[in-house]
């Protein structure tokens, strides 16, 4: 006896689209194939939808403890399931105390276990002054470390510099864990913007100016030397520019370990988007032009990507309402539309659902050792999400469950609805609403995550 059958879906596999049943016992996907006989304690009609892995998010900054005026886990993973997501992986800042030794990083689970929605894995900082808590966080559970190669935005999260980055890869390669940064050079940002700003610079086109693709890319190509000497696995975040994600393939045929992420922002926004909407697309690195947008789709379609996350940072609304567009927060509110954006702009861009699946899904899960997530194979976790692929919908404010309402994907339409949301095999969300309190589980990497599969489209 299944505890419960999901009738009739378009299961969005690894290979292709199927109609099957999913039969689910103690909260894992057990069978999949068409008309599974019973008897089960519960059955679902998903006949006419989609059933996908639930969406896996490895960047979001929920900011919890600390930050929670700006965002928090209760607010946060709420949102992120209504998206059709079932885990996400919680960045070291913008919480404060941020994450940079077991104390801080306690504190943070300790929060998501009381409060999320979703499952959780968490990253470490990596910065100068915790070089000798990398240890205690591996052994804490952190997926990898994370590192800002240009300014936070934070005074309590500084970079390392390049001799700090060296020793800190050497110790994750020691570690088994991944090296995730933030890739623009602080050299040419900082001293881009001092000039700028000191001729009066304090607009949209200014902060644009201020942070170039060579700022990526010189970043990018220093990340790589610096990864490929100490043999460290590197996680390229919020890549934005076609030639820094070529850049990474190259360094990859050589047998540099590293993964690409992009957002969904910089897949469907241009700078003149952020010109037109200012501070709610505020986002670094940057959004660019349509010629680069177009090389990240190409990318994304060559396989050259590997993870789509969302990058979620919001600030309290305070901090988005400067006149001096560099005074504003840069962050993007949007772990709730990435599945959406990506089924709409995704699709008529030639990316395949499997792909989107696991652009989303199976790859981070993967990537960073989440054993029995982001797949619909027997003996995963029952984590899905039914979506209405051919709704079309104008997502509105009182979509929103994020702590503050806003998002730059306000009166866009999207072809692509989420109905139901699974974790472990209980809907977490159904149309609008929450049925089950918070009952995240935390998630420690497996100590062999393998490396990332040669993606082919
Ligand atoms: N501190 C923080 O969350 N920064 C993020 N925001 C953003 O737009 N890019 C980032 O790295
Ligand atoms: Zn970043
Ligand atoms: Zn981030």
């Amino acid at each position: 006896m299944y505890d419960l059958l999901i009738r009739g879906g378009n299961v969005v596999g690894e290979e292709g689209v199927t109609v099957a049943d999913l039969g689910v016992e103690d909260g894992r996907i057990v069978e999949v194939a068409p008309e599974l006989g019973g008897p089960a304690r519960e059955e679902l009609d998903a006949r006419g939808l989609h059933v996908f892995p639930g969406v896996v998010d490895v960047h979001v900054h929920f900011n919890e403890p600390g930050r929670t005026d700006w965002e928090g886990i209760a607010t946060g993973s709420r949102a992120l399931v209504a998206g059709g997501g079932t885990v996400f992986a919680d960045m070291p800042l913008n919480s404060t105390p941020p994450v940079l030794d077991r104390e801080t990083f306690e504190a943070k689970r300790q929060a998501a276990e009381r409060e999320s929605y979703t499952d959780f894995a968490l990253w470490g900082g990596l910065t100068p002054r915790n070089m000798d808590r990398l240890g205690e966080l591996a052994e804490a559970g952190v997926i990898g470390f994370k590192a800002f190669m240009s300014h936070s935005g934070l005074a309590e999260f500084e970079s390392p510099d390049d001799y700090t980055l060296y020793e800190g890869m050497c110790q994750a390669r020691d570690l088994g864990r991944i090296v995730a940064l933030h890739a623009e050079s602080d050299s040419l940002t900082s001293g881009l913007a001092a000039r700028i700003r000191a001729e009066g610079g304090r607009g949209v086109r200014d902060y644009l100016r201020s942070r170039p693709a060579i700022a990526e890319v010189e970043a990018v190509t220093r990340a790589l030397l610096l990864a490929g000497e100490t043999g460290a696995r590197l996680h390229l975040v919020h890549l934005s520019t076609g030639r820094a994600v070529a850049l990474a393939m190259e360094a990859r045929s050589r047998g540099v370990d590293v993964s690409v992420e992009t957002c969904p922002h910089y897949l469907c926004f241009t700078g003149e988007d952020m010109e037109r909407l200012g501070a709610v697309l505020k986002c670094a690195p940057p959004l660019r032009d349509r010629a680069e947008v177009d090389a990240l789709w190409e990318a994304v379609r060559a396989g050259s990507i590997h993870t789509i996350g969302s990058d979620h940072s919001p600030s309290a609304p305070g901090l988005k309402e400067r006149d001096d567009f560099f005074e504003v927060w840069g962050g993007i509110g949007g772990v709730q539309s990435t599945l959406a954006a990506l089924l709409t702009e995704g699709r008529t861009r030639g990316v395949t659902l499997p792909h989107i699946a696991r652009l989303l899904a199976r790859a981070p899960a993967e990537r960073f050792g989440l054993t029995g997530k982001g797949t619909l194979e027997p003996g995963a976790d029952a984590d899905l999400v039914l979506v209405d692929l051919e709704a079309e919908w104008v997502h509105t404010r009182g979509d929103l469950h994020t702590r503050w309402k806003y998002s730059p994907y306000l009166g866009r339409t999207f072809r692509g609805r989420v109905r139901r949301t699974l974790l472990r095999g209980q809907t977490v969300y159904l149309d609008g609403t929450f049925p089950h309190p918070p009952q995240g589980r935390f998630l420690a990497p497996s100590p062999a995550a393998p490396v990332p599969q040669e993606v082919t489209p």
